[in-house]
């Protein structure tokens, strides 16, 4: 009956949901990122696509950071100065922004489940219970890129990256684009296409340099990343010392240039 048939459907869709976080959790643990394909669907990308592409053609993305020419060959002709990747930050329920805001929700449930689950190996470590705002990113496709980087060098208490990726029929041998994560230790790379509907996630400490290849098409992506409570405590105790350690200086800076000549 149909009682029968929605509870069953049920159950398979609960079962799905945790095979996804155990492969993730055994990912993480074995590789230190974890590549989620078809995460919300076709239709729900979409809707998600379309709310990012009339944000950016709304032009409500920053400019992005000024790069020189990618062209490391060819002398810095002055002016030729391109944009590189243009972002937005996304918070809660703004306006316009709801297909955003359902996607990091879904986000939100993995994260904190496989937080939780047993025997989730590294992920026990952390107790993951906040996260930055969304940060829509959106590469204009004339070659821009993103130089190798490591996301949290210094313990600000960000643990997990987390990016939705947007990009329909991506064809990287033409577009380029490719996520390439150098994972440390190691000697093997990890080449990610930012393919629709996927979604990847990664430590975000020195365990994962990477950098965004040049893209030669628009190239969107939707990133957030997540905290380890600990950790960030700890960050933001540090910064607030930095601070009013800076304050003080300034100050007696201030003090001795007021004093007259002693
Ligand atoms: C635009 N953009 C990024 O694309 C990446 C990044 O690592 N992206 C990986 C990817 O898109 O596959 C970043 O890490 C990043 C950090 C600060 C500001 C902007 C940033
Ligand atoms: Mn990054």
């Amino acid at each position: 009956n149909a009682e029968q048939y929605f509870r069953e459907l049920l159950d398979k869709r609960e079962r799905r949901y945790e095979d996804l976080c155990r492969n993730i959790i055994s990912d993480m643990n074995q590789y230190g990122l974890s590549v989620v394909d078809d995460f919300l669907g076709m239709e729900t990308g979409l809707k998600i696509l379309n709310e990012v592409r009339s944000m950016y053609n709304a032009g409500a993305f920053q400019d992005g950071q000024v790069v020189t020419n990618q062209t490391p060959d060819a002398p810095a002709v002055r002016g030729d100065k391109i944009r590189g990747d243009k972002i937005k930050w996304v918070g809660g329920n703004e306006p316009g922004c709801s297909n955003v805001w359902y996607l990091t929700n879904q986000i939100d449930s993995v994260v904190y489940r496989v937080n939780t689950m047993k025997d989730n190996g590294i992920l026990g470590n952390y107790h993951i219970r906040e996260r930055t705002r969304a940060m829509v990113a959106c590469y204009p496709g004339s070659g821009t890129h993103y130089v190798m980087h490591v996301d949290n060098p210094q313990k600000d208490g960000r643990v997990i990256t987390a990016i939705y990726y947007l990009n329909i029929n991506w064809d990287a041998r033409e577009s380029g684009g490719i996520l390439r994560i150098r994972p440390t230790p190691g000697t093997t790379v990890a080449d990610i296409e930012p393919k629709f509907d996927r979604l990847i996630f990664f430590w975000s400490d020195i365990r994962n340099p990477h950098e965004v290849q040049p893209a030669h098409r628009t190239r969107y992506a939707i990133t957030v990343w997540y905290f380890d409570a600990k950790e960030r405590e700890e960050a933001l105790i540090r910064a607030k010392l930095e601070n009013s350690k800076t304050n003080n200086l300034a100050a007696q800076a201030q003090a001795q240039q007021a004093e007259p000549d002693s």
